[in-house]
């Protein structure tokens, strides 16, 4: 797995963006499947990229979710989409669809395949991680991960099996003990309340919703952008 965007490997051999070039990235990481979209899949990614999305993750989930041939076509097509705007591409769960496709990354969570396993999988692939606790984000930095996902940060109906909505506490104490790694928010976030994540000590914004359901994605994904840009 490689990044062609932006060619280089960081300091630690990991992860191909150097760790400032991904903070800006995650500024406004966009998530999505064939299921969470209010029109065609495709078309609602090319209007997020116009919009400004930093980092795509296709999240093909659910009981009415794509499988096999069908998912590794969208995702094939997904992934072009965002090259074409230097977008890189991260695959949620499927490791073996990742590296199929020749993903920018993947994202994993705790129910998800042990950290380190993957990262000998994905080599210097970008490896992000969601974490619940301050022991759980340790763990997930010193198994490899080169970015947490913190979440839900606000209700949410989009994942059926998320935890309790935690509001930004962890993202405040990772940062009082020192946790430095690069990290983004998760659920229910919207460019109304993006702020106070991001001043929580977030670098982006993870959402679904606030894209793929909104009336144009692209006026969404600028809306967003706005609101952490210049924070
Ligand atoms: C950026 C980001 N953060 C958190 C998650 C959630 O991952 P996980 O807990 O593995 O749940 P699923 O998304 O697999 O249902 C994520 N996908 N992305
Ligand atoms: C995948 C995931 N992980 C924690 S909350 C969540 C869903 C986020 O979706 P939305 O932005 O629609 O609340
Ligand atoms: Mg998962």
């Amino acid at each position: 797995m490689v990044l062609q965007i932006i060619g280089h490997t960081d300091e630690k051999g990991g992860c191909p963006l150097k760790t400032e070039d991904l903070r800006e990235k995650l500024k406004v990481y966009f998530i999505m499947g064939s299921t969470n979209c209010l029109s065609d899949p495709e078309e609602t990614l090319k209007q997020a990229c116009e919009g400004g999305i930093t980092l795509f993750q296709f999240r093909e989930k659910g009981t009415q979710a794509l499988k096999e041939q069908q998912k590794l076509n969208l995702g094939g097509k997904l992934k072009e989409i965002c090259h074409q705007y230097s977008v890189p591409f991260i695959v949620n769960d499927d490791i073996d669809l990742a590296v199929r496709l020749g993903a920018d990354g993947v994202h994993i969570g705790q129910e998800d395949e042990p950290a380190e396993k993957v990262r000998k999988k994905i080599g210097s692939g970008i490896l992000g991680v969601s974490v619940h606790t301050l022991e759980e984000a340790r763990a997930a930095i010193e198994q490899g991960a080169d970015y947490l996902g913190i979440g839900p940060i606000y209700k949410t109906t989009t994942k059926e099996d998320a935890k309790e909505v935690q509001g930004v506490q962890l993202l405040t104490r990772l940062r009082e003990e020192g946790i430095t790694i690069p990290i983004v928010g998760i659920g229910g976030i919207t460019a109304s309340n993006a702020e106070a994540v991001i001043k929580a000590g977030a670098d982006g914004v993870s959402v679904i919703t606030a894209i793929s359901q909104a009336d144009s994605a692209k006026n969404a994904a600028k809306q967003l952008r706005e609101s952490v840009q210049p924070l």
